[in-house]
């Protein structure tokens, strides 16, 4: 029997799984770390922790599972999308990275806008600018912090940067690279034409390979650690969303699956570019080689859950908060008693692309108590990935089912709620399945011990409940989904004028 490990650099917690060759879970071990937040709409991460954390999981491995490492073929990278992390000469860390979620670069938007024009960088990215992209997030350290870039000889994405822990190589795979704004989307190189304009060495990028290429093998002195004497695969691996898509067995023209981590996409997977021509959605490169996906991203989905629950349950035992959570969902009703939360406590990207939007509670009244507060904010999470699905479905794309991952999958009563704004059925995926799975799929190519991915997700991805929709709770929902929409048009231009004090 071989093995495969796939390891997911999440916002919230770094989580590494080993598989069999079946892909079904051996163990699944995860270590939380902090996100910071020094300033209003900024965030950042120490990498220290990331990898910290990653060796944590290596160690219990070790402890546990040594003779399964014995058989160990490859390693499947994956990861929170677009962040900054720049090295130097030295390869040391230069700044804590800039995280996808950060909105300080709204300066560097209008700059990227004026030099370049929309048209032509919709023309090469097949998307407009946006602060969480990475593109910004180098204009903002050039400008900034110039001693910092000048100094900078290696710019990488959080994942890569594990990458180069694992095996010295500095290298990233396509889906990753279509969020930094740099890449040649429908090409599948990096930009000459981008670079040259920004005046960023194109010679600063890691090499780009299809996600299911191997980039390098495992470094002896890793080996040693984990008791191993052959050759480990390490392969490039795909973005979280990308990862997750093949997780899900999302590998075809037309399939969709929705994600709530930290962030809440709803992915669409596609044999051919499309876009949405007013940007609302991305379109970025697929794990799946030569394919593409659009997907719609609400920044703070999981976050807003995280947000609420570190302020309004610490009398709860910390073990018990989800199912506090999901019981105090019930004890509300549909609208949370005439309640409606907009969930942009980080900015909004789609259908919204405003890094000043941030949350509201709307009707806030006497009468309401926690639950129906908490309701609230899964509802408003659950219109915002609505959002989401419209637009995807607005350029053509007909979406009947749904396959569902991320932490929120974990809550049947919120899975609902989506059914049943969604329009849809709700798929969940079996046991460790989506990202991680993803990434050890990945893995299993590059290492050669399988040859088409296809093959290997229709064989292996297993699906577990489905959840149908209620058509008489959808009529409920559709009187608060157009207030909620309503909502943000009517405060954009406060938020507009509160981000300028
Ligand atoms: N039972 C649950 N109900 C609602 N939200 C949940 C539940 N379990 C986890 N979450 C949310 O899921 C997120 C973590 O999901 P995960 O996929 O691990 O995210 P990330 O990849 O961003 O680290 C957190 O924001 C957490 O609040
Ligand atoms: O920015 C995006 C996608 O464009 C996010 O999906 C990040 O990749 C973070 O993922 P999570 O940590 O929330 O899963």
């Amino acid at each position: 029997m071989n093995y495969f490990l796939g390891i997911d650099l999440g916002t919230s917690s770094l989580k590494t799984v080993l598989y069999n060759e079946e892909f079904k879970t051996v163990v699944s071990i995860s270590k939380d770390y902090e996100m910071l937040q020094p300033y209003n709409g900024w965030a950042e991460q120490n990498p220290q922790d990331w990898i910290d954390a990653m060796d944590l999981t290596f160690e219990e491995l070790k402890k546990s599972y040594g003779k399964e490492l014995k058989s160990l073929m490859g390693i499947g990278l994956t990861g929170q999308m677009h962040g900054l992390v720049m090295l130097d000469e030295q390869n040391r860390v230069l700044r804590y990275p800039i995280l996808w979620c950060d909105q300080r670069t709204e300066e560097e938007i209008k700059d990227i806008n004026d030099i370049l024009g929309e048209e032509e960088l919709i023309r090469i990215t097949a998307n407009p600018a946006l602060t969480g992209f990475t593109l910004s997030k180098i204009l903002w350290v050039k400008k900034h912090e110039p001693e910092i870039f000048k100094n900078c000889k290696h710019i990488l994405l959080p994942k890569d940067y594990l990458r180069f822990y694992l095996s010295g190589d500095y290298a990233t795979d396509l889906s990753d690279a279509s969020g930094m704004q740099l890449l040649d989307v429908p090409n599948r190189k990096w930009s000459e034409e981008i670079c040259k304009t920004f005046k960023i060495d194109i010679e600063m990028l890691p090499k780009l390979y299809e996600s299911v290429e191997c980039t390098g093998y495992l470094k002896s002195e890793l080996k040693e650690k984990l008791g191993i004497t052959h050759n480990v695969a390490i392969a490039a691996g795909a973005g979280d969303n990308a990862a997750a898509a093949i997780g899900c067995g999302v590998v075809n023209d037309g399939e969709t699956f929705a994600t709530i981590g930290t962030s809440g996409v709803v992915f669409t997977q596609s044999d051919i570019i499309r876009t949405d021509e007013k940007g609302r959605i991305h379109t970025f490169c697929s794990a799946v080689p030569n394919t593409w996906h659009v997907m719609g991203v609400t920044q703070a989905a999981g976050f807003s859950v995280e947000w609420f629950k570190e302020n309004f349950y610490k009398d709860v035992d910390k073990g018990k908060i989800f199912s506090k959570i999901e019981e105090d969902i019930n004890k509300s009703t549909i609208g949370s008693n005439k309640l409606i939360y907009l969930p942009y406590l980080m900015g909004e990207r789609t259908p919204h692309l405003d890094p000043n939007a941030r949350g509201a509670f709307i009707g806030l009244s006497g009468m309401h108590k926690r639950e129906d507060l908490m309701r609230a904010v899964i509802e408003g999470v659950t219109f915002s990935l609505r959002d989401c699905l419209e637009i995807i479905r607005s350029i053509g794309l007909e979406v009947e089912n749904i396959y569902l991952t991320g932490g929120g999958a974990n809550n049947d009563s919120w899975i609902k709620i989506l059914a049943d704004n969604f329009k849809t059925s709700i798929e969940k995926i079996k046991g460790d399945g989506g990202t991680n799975l993803g990434a050890a799929i990945l893995a299993s190519i590059a290492s050669g011990k399988y040859s088409d991915l296809k093959t290997v997700c229709e064989k292996y991805v297993d699906y577990g409940e489905k959840f149908d929709y209620n058509e008489e709770n959808l009529k409920i929902y559709e009187s608060y989904y157009k207030l909620y929409g309503e909502s943000y048009l009517d405060l954009k231009n406060l938020y507009f004028k509160l981000s300028k004090i």
